[in-house]
């Protein structure tokens, strides 16, 4: 994890800031925790993950300073980090809370907060501190709206947590303890303890008090928290669709008959390659010693028969035979000479020396061998590889299919003549994603041109296309209508029908309003932005991480070096560029792109995702698109 950006450095601690929100009778100390590994996150930098545009740390660094008169960040980067590293959020409190100024003019409140509450604000760390004050309880935490206790969203009581932190660390210390232990009833004492809800009469002293705060208590520790507060960054839509849909339930399929799916085992050879000792070459089986007599029978591939090769023997052999019992060794024709003769005699030549053309069992795998991994896409070389495995079926997922449908009044059909009324437009893209869903890994697309299926822009015209049954695995693809304008009645008819949106908007340009949903008649939704190069953006990047969440392929993303990439970088979205190849190994990126039409993408085979905030010389992804 970095350093939160804007974060006090030790210089700062204890400088004058905005008082507390609450009645103020000493000062507010706050320590941000930045720490933490984001196990379920795939291990990211959790603190700078953004939401509404802002990294996590900065707004709950935002609602510490106008609460608090010095702010510590703990973690990596921070102003300090808990002993050991990675030792938990004890021992982060503790390493904060002795970096926070002691004594006369010192805190006697502390606020302690995670770095992912993405919705906390100043008034609620105001409240939390306000409550400790006026009710002198040890510590005041956030709940909420369920009752879900926060604890990493509380003021403190300096010298109630100071005390509870060296009990901790009398008792085993602070490394690898819970937070939930600082909560701990303490033995002895009257009401020790117990939390209360804030509206509780006190009469039982309790220690500490629960403030419902609704919203700024939710944590983000998973992707699907992290796609519930917004638009997500392109980067992260693969895992976000990983978590938020279940892949599609595994088949069994001839090989060839499963090109296109994913395997869902690794693919495992039931056969030896080779199966028996057979030639890898037209010549001579040979038994003993040379030069050899030609007296054994011609060996062809296919033939099983007893044969056997005597000592000092030598019989014709076909590429792919099996070799007759005693055969030692297989020379090619090149390599022997023949002298005629009764019998007619074999020698090997010079160049024969060291050379060996009988083929084990097993020389290339044996049985039991992994050919490939869960999650390989199938093409034509592994279901090949499959049959010379014996393999008669395979376990596999998908592929996944798209049925695409077309929205907007305005829009008529590709083929309709000039001239077209005025304000509408033809569909210009509705026709081509199959082929650009095919390319991100859709199954087969249908012949082109074909009829496309539009849907009126009618709020019951699009809860019928939402709830109608759909397979597993079948994906609903929506062009236009993703927007909150008048005529888009795609999310009002999500809500409508009780769908479950898993993306709701993507921090890339084109292509920012995208939504995937899992639809209540099975299936999913995904929702492309109307104007044709955002569709085409969309389908290629989240289409193929849509069939890599419901198929659990495994991709090896193409990265390379491009010219200007930090010129073309914008700071807080990714940006989707047409990428050609410059003739020198590298690639120029388009520097704009107008979305209403594809002129811009004639001619280029790839896009270029730039990552939001890319420096010089920063690798950039390359995708295939049609
Ligand atoms: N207030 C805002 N308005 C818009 C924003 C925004 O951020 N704030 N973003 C613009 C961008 S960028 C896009 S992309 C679109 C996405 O909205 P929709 O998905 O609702 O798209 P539509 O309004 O349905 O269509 C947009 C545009 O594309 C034309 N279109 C639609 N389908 C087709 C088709 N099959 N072939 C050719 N052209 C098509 C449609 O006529 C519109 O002109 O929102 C913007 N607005
Ligand atoms: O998604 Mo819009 O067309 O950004 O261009």
């Amino acid at each position: 994890m970095s350093r939160a950006a804007g974060s006090p450095g030790a210089a700062d601690v204890g400088a004058t800031g905005t008082t507390g929100a609450g009645a103020s009778n000493g000062t507010v100390g706050a320590i941000v925790l930045t720490g933490g590994r984001a196990s379920r996150l795939g291990g990211v930098d959790k603190a700078r993950l953004a939401v509404g545009g802002r990294p996590m740390v900065e707004t709950v660094l935002r609602a510490a300073r106008a609460v608090a008169t010095a702010v510590v960040t703990v973690g990596p980067g921070g102003d300090t980090r808990e002993e050991p590293p990675h030792s938990g959020p004890v021992a982060g409190i503790a390493a904060g809370l002795a970096a926070l100024p002691q004594g006369v003019g010192g805190v006697d409140v502390v606020v302690v907060v995670a770095c992912d509450l993405p919705g906390l604000d100043a008034a609620t760390l105001g409240t939390l501190v306000d409550t400790v004050r006026t009710s002198g309880v040890a510590a005041a935490l956030g709940v909420d709206a369920a009752g879900h206790e926060q604890y990493l969203l509380a003021a403190w009581d300096r010298r109630a947590l100071a005390a509870r932190l060296a009990r901790l660390e009398a008792s085993g210390g602070t490394a690898g303890r819970p937070v939930r232990a600082l909560f701990a009833p303490v033995d002895g004492g009257a009401g020790g303890g117990e939390t209360h809800d804030h509206d509780d009469d006190n009469s039982s002293h309790p220690e500490f008090l629960h403030v419902p705060v609704g919203d700024p208590a939710h944590d983000v520790d998973t992707w699907s928290d992290l796609a519930r507060r917004g638009p997500v960054a392109l980067a992260h839509i693969g895992p976000v669709l990983a978590a938020a849909l279940d892949p599609v339930p595994a088949v069994h399929r001839a090989p060839l008959t499963a090109v296109g799916a994913v395997l869902a085992e690794s693919l495992v050879a039931a056969e030896a390659m080779p199966r028996g000792r057979v030639s890898a070459m037209d010549g001579y089986a040979l038994a003993g010693s040379g030069p050899w007599r030609l007296t054994g029978s011609a060996r062809r591939a296919g033939d099983d028969s007893a044969a056997v090769l005597d000592p000092g023997c030598a019989a014709p052999i076909a590429t792919g035979a099996l070799a007759p019992v005693g055969t030692e060794r297989v020379l090619r024709h090149e390599l022997v000479e023949v002298a005629p003769g009764t019998p007619a005699l074999v020698t090997a030549l010079p160049d024969a020396e060291g050379v060996d053309d009988l083929r084990p069992v097993g020389e290339d795998w044996p049985v039991g061998h992994a050919l490939a991994p869960a999650g390989t896409v199938v093409d034509a070389a592994l279901a090949s590889a499959a049959l010379s495995a014996g393999l008669p079926e395979v376990a596999v997922r998908g592929p996944v299919t798209a049925t695409v449908v077309t929205t907007g009044d305005e829009v008529l059909p590709a083929h309709t003549p000039n001239p077209l009324p005025p304000g509408r437009i033809r569909d210009t893209v509705g026709p081509l994603l199959p082929a650009v869903l095919a390319r991100a890994g859709f199954g087969a697309a249908p012949a082109l041109p074909r009829a496309m299926e539009h849907c009126p822009d009618t709020a019951a015209a699009f809860s019928e296309l939402l709830r109608r049954p759909r397979a597993a695995g079948e994906v609903l693809v929506l062009v236009g209508a993703t927007g909150r304008g008048v005529a888009d009645h795609l999310r009002p008819a999500l809500e409508a029908v009780g769908a479950r949106i898993v993306v709701n908007g993507v921090r890339v340009r084109p292509g920012g309003s995208q939504i995937v949903a899992a639809l209540p008649g099975g299936g999913v939704l995904l929702g492309l932005p109307g104007n044709p190069l955002a569709a085409v953006s969309a389908a290629a990047t989240t289409g193929r991480a849509l069939v890599d969440a419901l198929t659990g392929r495994q991709r090896t993303p193409v990265f390379v070096q491009t010219h200007d990439v930090a010129a073309l970088s914008h700071p807080g979205r990714s940006r989707i560029l047409p990428a050609r190849p410059d003739g020198t190994g590298s690639w120029n990126l388009a520097e704009r792109v107008r979305t209403a039409h594809l002129a811009d993408l004639a001619g280029a085979t790839h896009l270029a995702l730039v990552p939001e905030g890319a420096g010089p010389g920063d690798p950039v992804e390359l995708v295939a698109w049609i």
